[in-house]
C-alpha cells in the first residue's frame, strides 16, 4: 500500500514536532523532510533521528516548487503562529498545497474565502482533538435543534495556556458561537484567560504541563439561581492532537484524489467519516 506524503510546517514549535514524531511512528505516513518555518536563525532540527530542513518565509517560493518536482502531491499541516495564518493559506492556494490547518487566529472568514477561490481541499480547525471536536459536535447539534435553549443564562468562560500562547484560545471563540446561538449572551472579550503559571498551579494544573496544556471550563448559571451547568475539557501535553490531525491529513488526501477543489472541511467532517 501506497503511504501519502505529509509535509508538517512549524517545526521546531511544540505543536508541529509533536504531531511529525507521531506521523513518523505512523504507517500511513512518509514525511517530506522539510519544513516551512518563522524567521528563527535554525537552518536544520533533528527529529527522532530524521533531519528536518527548515524553510524560512523568504525561501519558501523557490523550496517549495523544488519539494513538488522532488516529491510530487503532498498533504501538508500547519502549526505555526497566529500572525501566520493568513500568509500560509494565500500560499497553500496560490501553490496547489492542499492542507490541514490545526493554527489559531488570522481572518477565518477570509482564509475560507480564499480556500473556496481555489484550486485544493483543506481541514480547519482550532481543535482537533477528536473527543473535543466530538463535543463540539453535540453543542452544535443543540444550537441548530433547540436555539435559544439556554436564553437568560448568564455564562462564564476560563482557558488556561501556557504562558507564551500569543492568542486567545480558538476552541473556546468557537464554542461560544455556538453558545450565542443557543440563546447566551457572550462575546470572545468576555472570555477569562489565565496565563499566569501560578494561577494556573493553584487551579491544579500538574507542574510538568505549565509549559504545555488547554484547560476550558465553561459554566451557565439559570437567571434565578436555582440551575448551574457545566462543560470542562483539560488537556495535558499534546500528543492528544495528533490523532485527529493525521486523520484529516488522510481526510485531505482523499478528498484530493477523489478531485475535490476549492472546498473547506471542518473536523467534524472528518469525524463523521474517518
Ligand atoms: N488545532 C489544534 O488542535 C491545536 C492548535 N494549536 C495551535 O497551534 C499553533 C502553534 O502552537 P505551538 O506549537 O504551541 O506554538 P509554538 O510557538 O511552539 O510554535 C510556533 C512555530 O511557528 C513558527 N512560525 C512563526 N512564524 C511562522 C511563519 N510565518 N511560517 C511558518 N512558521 C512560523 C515559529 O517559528 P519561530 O520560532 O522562528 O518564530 C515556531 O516554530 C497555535 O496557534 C495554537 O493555538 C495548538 C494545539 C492544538
Ligand atoms: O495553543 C494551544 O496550546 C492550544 N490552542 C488551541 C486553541 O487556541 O484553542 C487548542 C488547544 O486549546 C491548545
Amino acid at each position: 500500500m501506497s503511504t501519502i506524503l505529509i509535509m508538517i510546517n512549524g517545526v521546531p514549535g511544540k505543536v508541529a514536532t509533536t504531531i511529525l514524531a507521531h506521523a513518523m511512528n505512523d504507517e500511513r505516513f512518509t514525511v517530506v523532510p522539510f519544513s516551512l518555518t518563522g524567521p528563527g536563525t535554525e537552518k536544520t532540527v533533528d527529529v527522532n533521528g530524521t533531519e528536518i530542513t527548515l524553510v524560512s518565509p523568504g525561501e519558501r517560493g523557490e523550496v517549495i516548487k523544488k519539494i513538488k518536482a522532488e516529491y510530487g502531491p503532498f498533504v501538508t499541516v500547519d502549526y505555526t503562529h497566529p500572525t501566520a495564518v493568513d500568509t500560509n493559506v494565500a500560499f497553500y492556494c496560490a501553490n496547489d498545497l492542499p492542507f490541514v490547518m490545526g493554527t489559531t487566529g488570522g481572518n477565518r472568514e477570509q482564509i475560507r474565502e480564499d480556500v473556496n477561490n481555489s484550486s485544493i481541499p483543506a481541514v480547519i480547525a482550532p481543535n482537533m482533538a477528536k473527543q473535543i471536536v466530538g463535543l463540539q459536535a453535540m453543542i452544535e447539534y443543540g444550537a441548530q435543534n433547540f436555539p435559544g435553549l439556554f436564553k437568560g443564562f448568564e455564562m462564564t468562560v476560563k482557558e488556561s495556556h501556557q504562558s507564551w500562547k500569543a492568542d486567545t484560545s480558538g476552541t473556546a471563540k468557537a464554542i461560544i458561537r455556538q453558545f450565542n446561538l443557543l440563546g447566551v449572551d457572550f462575546t470572545e472579550a468576555d472570555i477569562d484567560m489565565v496565563r499566569d503559571p501560578e494561577e494556573q498551579k493553584a487551579m491544579g494544573i500538574p507542574e510538568e504541563h505549565i509549559d504545555g496544556h488547554g484547560w476550558h471550563t465553561y459554566t451557565l448559571k439559570a437567571p434565578d439561581g436555582s440551575s448551574e451547568f457545566g462543560i470542562v475539557h483539560n488537556i495535558n501535553g499534546r500528543d492528544i492532537y495528533a490523532e485527529g490531525t493525521l486523520d484529516a491529513a488522510t481526510y485531505v488526501e482523499k478528498k484530493r484524489l477523489e478531485g475535490v477543489k476549492g472546498h473547506c472541511f471542518s473536523m467534524i467532517d472528518v469525524l463523521k467519516n474517518i
